[in-house]
């Protein structure tokens, strides 16, 4: 069952996300010892990370035990500014105590695999098995809450409607062609990989969203709004600002 979260504005939903994931990330590690997260690129993703690098609470966060990785990667060469790697290091990664060897991104489009985007994706999928616990049935690591938004056409992560990579069952990450939105190629994680998470936290903002929004709540088949096929295996959050809500 999804639930979901209205904030009257984009700037409390970025604030009151920013302290859910503080919150999350420091339960997770009272519970385990330690915590992960899956960033996502986009406004609404990157705006959060900036105001969980502006809260006071965020040394409540033992940073050196948080392991990172991405939902989506734009397949660019490394530092570039569009690379969510990127924007995520400049809006949080690159303030706190991370421990480099627990932040996991995907190959540049200039890295270890060149210029081939699914010889990345393979090479993340790896990365994703190598931390996968035995025998668990998807081959990714235990996610405490995997973070996504969503566009005016209801794509999740670099997942487009009607594509075959939104329909892909087998592989846990894929190289994607052909993208609508810039850049064209691009490195996501599938359904199932998504969907292995204990929790999903879509979270969008603004009236071009409302329709996707709407429909994914509706039913629509992810094929249609992928966004609709995006759900953690615990819990499923939806964090909307009162614009992106307004049709739901
Ligand atoms: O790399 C990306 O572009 C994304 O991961 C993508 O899925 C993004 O989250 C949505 O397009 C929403 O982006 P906005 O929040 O900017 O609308």
């Amino acid at each position: 069952m999804s639930r979901v979260v209205v904030h009257a504005s984009g700037e409390l939903l970025a604030a009151a996300a920013a302290a859910r994931l503080i919150t999350k990330l420091v339960d997770a590690q009272a519970e385990r010892g330690e915590a992960s997260v899956v960033l996502t690129g986009g406004r609404t993703g990157i705006g959060v990370l900036e105001q969980v690098r502006r809260s006071p609470a965020r040394d409540a966060v033992d940073w050196s035990r948080v392991d990172v990785y991405w939902g989506d990667e734009r397949f660019l060469p490394a530092g570039d500014p569009e690379r969510n790697e990127t924007q995520a290091r400049e809006a949080l990664l690159d303030h706190v105590a991370v421990d480099p060897q627990r932040v996991h991104p995907v190959a540049p489009s200039d890295g270890e695999h060149g210029a081939d985007a699914d010889a990345a994706a393979a090479g993340y999928a790896e990365v994703l098995a190598a931390g996968a616990a035995q025998g668990s049935s998807v081959a990714v690591p235990h996610f405490d809450v995997l973070l996504l938004g969503v566009g005016e056409e209801g794509h999740t992560a670099s997942l487009f409607p009607d594509t075959p990579y939104v329909r892909e069952t087998e592989r846990t990450v894929v190289g994607v062609h052909d993208c609508p939105k810039p850049p064209p190629t691009r490195i996501s994680l599938t359904l199932p990989a998504i969907q292995a998470a204990s929790e999903v936290w879509l979270m969008t903002t603004g009236e071009a969203k409302a329709e996707p929004v709407a429909a994914a709540l509706r039913g629509a088949t992810p094929e249609e709004v992928p966004a609709a096929g995006a759900r953690g295996r615990d819990r499923t959050l939806w964090l909307l600002d009162a614009a992106a809500a307004a049709k739901a």
